[in-house]
């Protein structure tokens, strides 16, 4: 985080990022002094309601964000900021969305947590578009322009008043990670017996982890038994992909696997009403798989330089991920979120999937969305093999490819992934190592 007074004393002269949140009702003109060289720009946590005329005179300008300020329009000027790919408007009281606010080179969308009810046609028209976040808001349509977006991979849309889902969706070729939970049209989830845990009957320890929507920590519960648990508890009424308590929902609802982390149940009377899920303790034996993505990357998780897997161990994870996918889909739930960095491996390769936030109930008439999730299967997929040592991955290549197929009809559902991958693990071992 940088400081107003350092960008006033020329200090921050040819930075590509700025990042200054300091309580600013306006624009500081001395961001003008580096546009030879920034790049980011993110003003989030500030008091902004409109963003100066002459914005393009940053002209490398590639990514704004202004979460967390007072805008209740989103910018036109954007629109003339040639270079801009990515948009980050989240958690404002944003309700006009205008043609001419949408860069035409826009990858990245983030419109989470506003009041808006209309997005222009013209959104159909920025053909790059990856990455559209549009949760929380008071949407009871979309533009069926966007069928034109073929380059879409990832729509949240959960949390709005959409009477149904698009069914121009299923024709996006690309798409892989949806999240629709909280609509009118969403099936409710049956109340599973979930055992109720009071607050009370828990001792908080060490912090385990946080992602956007919430802080994991490890903890004791009276009824554990002596083995520690572990609670993830929300940090506001909507997350970035929907609401805390359809992922709650989500959760309790796919019940146990060996392959994903699961839940014991909600926390009730938590003395601040924070919505709260208990879950048990994984080990810290078990690390992410890969990091989320970067700016740059996009859509695409992030992995570390030297991590690298025999085939076997490739085989064993694809397989575990896609034996969890199965088990979700036949209670007729899309994770909708299938990425490395929501699982977690240990040192033997067994893999845990967590992460139910972005996770909805279809009903038994969507199968069709099953398939989404199985191009979201591909690009993990495409990774591991990236980092398998092999010279024979020619059969895995071609699942892949299978699993991507940009005709969503074409892709092979889960139960033949996995007779596929067990046909593979066979094969391998009887190879010659
Ligand atoms: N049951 C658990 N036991 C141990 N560690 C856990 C457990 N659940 C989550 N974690 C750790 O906490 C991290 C964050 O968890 P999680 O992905 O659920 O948070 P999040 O807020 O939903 O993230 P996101 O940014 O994707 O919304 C995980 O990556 C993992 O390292």
């Amino acid at each position: 985080m940088h400081i107003l007074s350092q960008l006033r004393s020329g200090q921050l002269k040819g930075i590509k990022r700025l990042d200054l949140s300091c309580g600013l009702a306006t624009f500081p003109e001395e961001i003008f002094s580096l546009a030879d060289s920034l790049e980011i720009l993110n003003l989030s946590g500030n008091a902004l309601s409109s963003l100066p005329d002459d914005l393009p005179r940053l002209k490398h300008l590639k990514v704004i964000f202004c979460s967390d300020n007072q805008f209740d329009h989103l910018p036109e000027v954007l629109g003339r900021c040639s270079r801009l790919t990515m948009v980050g408007f989240k958690a404002n009281q944003i309700q006009t969305v205008s043609a001419a606010a949408l860069p035409s080179e826009l990858r990245w969308l983030i419109l989470t947590d506003n009041q808006i009810s209309h997005l222009p046609d013209e959104l159909g028209r920025c053909h790059a578009l990856q990455k559209l976040m549009l949760a929380g808001n008071r949407l009871q349509s979309l533009p069926d322009t966007l069928a034109a977006c073929t380059n879409l991979e990832l729509i949240r849309i959960s949390a709005n008043l959409l009477p149904a889902l698009p069914n121009w969706l299923l024709g996006l070729p690309k798409l892989a990670w949806l999240a629709f939970a909280g609509n009118p049209f969403c099936q409710e989830a049956t109340e599973q017996a979930s055992v109720p845990v009071r607050w009370q009957d828990l001792s908080i320890q060490e912090k385990l982890g946080e992602g956007a929507s919430g802080v994991i920590y490890k903890a004791h519960w009276q009824h554990a038994n002596g083995s520690p648990v572990a609670i993830k508890l929300f940090k506001g009424a909507l997350t970035s992909d929907g609401l805390p308590q359809c992922e709650m929902a989500a959760c309790v609802a796919a019940g146990q696997h060996p392959n994903l982390i699961g839940s014991i149940g909600k926390i009730t009377d938590h003395p601040d009403n924070a919505t709260a899920l208990l879950m048990p303790f994984i080990d810290k034996h078990y690390r992410n798989l890969a990091a989320p993505p970067s700016l740059e990357s996009c859509t695409r998780d992030i992995y570390t330089e030297n991590q690298r897997f025999k085939l076997a161990t490739t085989l064993n994870i694809a397989l575990s991920i896609a034996d969890a996918a199965a088990h979700l889909h036949a209670s007729c739930i899309l994770h909708g979120d299938l990425y490395a960095h929501n699982i977690l491996i240990n040192g033997e390769g067994k893999t845990k999937l967590g992460d139910f936030g972005a996770a909805s109930f279809y009903t038994p008439g969507q199968t069709l969305l099953q398939n989404i999730e199985v191009r979201a299967f591909s690009y993990l997929l495409e990774e591991l093999i990236n980092i398998t040592d092999t010279a024979d991955a020619g059969a895995l290549k071609q699942l892949q490819t299978d699993c991507a197929h940009p005709d969503i009809k074409k892709r092979p559902l889960f139960a033949s992934v996995k007779t596929q991958l067990n046909e593979l693990l066979s094969a391998n071992k009887q190879a010659p190592q």
